[in-house]
């Protein structure tokens, strides 16, 4: 039977011309155009240092952006421009020396353990570069683990993950280890993993990086159909010009400040 995942992988996706990017956007523009839309994450002067004295690094410094719902914002730079910083700040792992995230109208940082706990697990849905699947765990399980920590019962969790195995192609895959499974199927299970507890911000970080051209333009356009709608949002992390397609928005990095943004199809 034909999965939603075989259907995206058979329709086409249309090649931009070069008037579809515009380069160089200032913020305030792509902001202003972007007013009719409700932002989930507010970063404002976010900074980052590692180390101190002559030793402390600038990872992430006065960074401000929007991410609005219903958008696929990039995050491109080069190595070390701070963009996994930054990625780490907004999803509440790591907590920067200043500035605020906002999201969904809650300072992020203010929040205590236990509902930032709460936020990771309910809001957020991230799909990490290497995956980080449990190699001893099936597919099914990889996919139940949301759902276990929100207290499901394990044989819901398991027919919950299933369905989303289904929905990303994986139907016969689900009771094999990862190990078995190609880049591009890990890469699948781990989104489903990140899509079962329906969070509204997903963020993936580099998720192209190993997959063939094809195959990454396939699972792109998979995520751009299967969860942007106008409650959820997706932030991507890539160096992958191969599908730059897809954003909506590009924010540009170096240094751990933001130097620009293309807008390429709002
Ligand atoms: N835990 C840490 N301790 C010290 N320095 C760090 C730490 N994490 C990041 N840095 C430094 O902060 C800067 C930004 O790093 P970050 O990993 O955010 O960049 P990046 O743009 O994600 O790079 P890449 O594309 O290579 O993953 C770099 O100079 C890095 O060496």
């Amino acid at each position: 039977m034909p999965t939603d995942f075989d259907a995206i992988e058979n329709k086409s996706v249309p090649t931009p011309t070069s008037t579809d990017i515009v380069k160089g956007k200032s913020e305030a523009a792509a902001k202003s155009e972007s007013t009719h839309r409700v932002s989930a994450i507010r970063a404002q002067n976010v900074g980052k240092w590692f180390g101190e004295g002559d030793a402390r690094t600038m990872a992430v410094n006065g960074v401000s952006f929007d991410l609005y719902f219903g958008e696929m914002l990039f995050i491109v730079g080069p190595s070390g421009s701070g963009k996994t910083t930054l990625l780490s700040i907004i999803s509440g792992i790591l907590k920067p020396n200043e500035g605020s995230v906002i999201v969904k109208g809650q300072d992020l940082w203010q929040l205590s353990k236990d509902d930032l706990a709460d936020f990771r697990l309910n809001t957020i849905g991230f799909v990490f570069q290497d995956y980080h699947l449990f190699p001893r765990l099936t597919t099914a399980e990889n996919v139940a683990i949301p759902l276990i920590l929100k207290k499901n019962k394990w044989g819901d969790a398991i027919t919950e993950a299933k369905k989303y195995l289904d929905i990303v192609g994986l139907k016969e895959r689900v009771d094999i280890v990862p190990v078995k499974l190609s880049g591009g199927e890990q890469q699948r299970v781990a989104i489903a993993r990140a899509m079962v507890s329906h969070p509204s911000i997903l963020i993936l970080d580099e998720p192209t990086a190993s997959l063939d051209g094809d195959t990454g333009r396939k699972i792109l356009a998979f995520v751009h159909d299967q969860i942007l709608n106008e409650k959820t949002c997706i932030l991507i992390v890539t160096h992958d010009t191969r599908i730059f397609e897809f954003a909506d928005r590009i924010m540009y990095m170096e240094d751990g400040k933001i130097t620009g943004f293309d807008k390429a199809a709002i």
